[in-house]
């Protein structure tokens, strides 16, 4: 399949205004966008074709934007071949031979909704679209972006192991953004660049279950109190909500979630290619607590998950987060997994 073979990646440097081609081989890859003109899509594709990894990008919506879009990312000067697919009938063509599949398609939040508000609306999208990577791409990596993300990944999964092709190291649900704002946060608490910043961000995504854990980051926040650290937890918990209030009906995170979702793919494709200590915290299979799905650093490889790193020692007040996190949790993925199971 062309997307696996090894071909020469052409990189571009810019030095004195000039543009420098070298070449070096490294494999190459397919990833395909569903939802791909949206809020999130179309910065994420933008992203998507700027990275090197990136062969080709298919971008698949129902919106009829779809062919402009993608016409449109395909004058820019970098080497991705990009290729629109509007409608269910090109769905499986733009999924045949991907090696990812990023899911950011269905809708979004309004003020005063939940996550789980957009349950029976997003449901049968990721689930048809999980049937058709059955159908297509068995082997792709899925990284569901989609909310509820806590039941979504279970519904994806359910799809992939009635059609007898579920492997649970290649179902994700994309938690990145929790990570990022985490380390945004502390990067102006601390006054240091935030990519300097690492915390791990585990359980799952949706309030009491995005738990950071701040007495692992590294720099530790600088914060003298416990009521500091609290109040701190709860807005990384809250920040989706602080964006769709801000917004005011306009939507929920669009930019931010782009380039979470840039970074989460770029760590699978590094994975894909051969790298062996790229580690990202993802929502997947699991069996480090009650919770069948959980988040947690993940080491990626040829296989999307190559190691599960878990969550290392937690201190008292992370421990009754976690606690309190378990029942929702395991109350969203029985949701996800009886919706397809009924
Ligand atoms: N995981 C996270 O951290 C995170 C962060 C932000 C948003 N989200 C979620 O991402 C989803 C998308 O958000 P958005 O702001 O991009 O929404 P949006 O409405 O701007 O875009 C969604 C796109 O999905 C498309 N779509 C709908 N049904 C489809 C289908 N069956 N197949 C293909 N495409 C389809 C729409 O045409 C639209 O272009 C929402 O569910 C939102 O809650 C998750
Ligand atoms: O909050 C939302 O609805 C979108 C997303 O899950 C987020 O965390 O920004």
């Amino acid at each position: 399949m062309f997307s696996r073979a090894v071909k020469p990646v052409v990189t571009v440097a810019i030095q004195n205004g000039a543009k420098n081609f070298s070449t070096s081989p490294e494999m190459l890859f397919k990833v395909m966008v569903a939802g791909a003109a949206g809020g999130i899509g179309q910065p994420l594709s933008l992203l998507l074709k700027q990275n090197p990894l990136v062969s080709n990008l298919a971008l698949y919506d129902l919106a009829p934007v779809t062919p402009g879009v993608a016409v449109d990312l395909s004058h820019m000067d970098t080497p991705a071949k990009v290729e629109g697919f509007q409608g269910a009938d090109k769905l499986d063509s733009a999924v045949k031979g991907a090696d990812v599949v990023v899911i950011p398609a269905g809708v979004p939040r309004k003020p005063g909704m939940t996550r789980d508000d957009l349950f029976n609306t997003n449901a049968s999208i990721v689930r048809d679209l999980a049937e058709c990577v059955a159908r297509n791409s068995p082997k792709a990596i899925v990284a569901i972006i989609t909310n509820p993300v806590n039941s979504m990944v279970p519904i994806a999964s359910e799809v992939l192991k009635k059609a007898g092709v579920y492997d649970p190291n290649r179902v994700l649900g994309v938690t990145t953004l929790d990570v990022v704002r985490a380390c945004s946060f502390i990067g102006t608490i601390n006054g240091v660049d935030p990519r300097s910043v690492s915390i791990p961000v585990i359980g799952g995504h949706s309030g009491v279950t995005i738990i950071p854990l701040l007495s692992q980051a590294n720099p530790k926040p600088k914060i003298s109190d416990q009521g500091k650290i609290e109040a701190l937890t709860k807005r990384i918990q809250e920040a989706g909500t602080e964006v769709v209030k801000a917004k005011a009906g306009g939507g929920s995170a669009t930019l931010s979630m782009a380039w979470a979702g840039a970074r989460l793919t770029n760590a699978i494709l590094r994975g894909l290619n051969g790298e062996s200590n790229v580690v990202e915290c993802a929502y997947v299979k699991s069996d480090l607590t009650e919770a069948t799905y959980f988040a947690n650093p993940l080491v990626f490889g040829k296989g999307g998950v190559a190691k599960n790193l878990g969550y290392g020692k937690l201190n008292a007040y992370e421990q009754a987060l976690l606690k309190a996190a378990i029942p929702e949790l395991k109350k969203n993925i029985a949701v996800g997994e009886k919706f397809v199971n009924k």
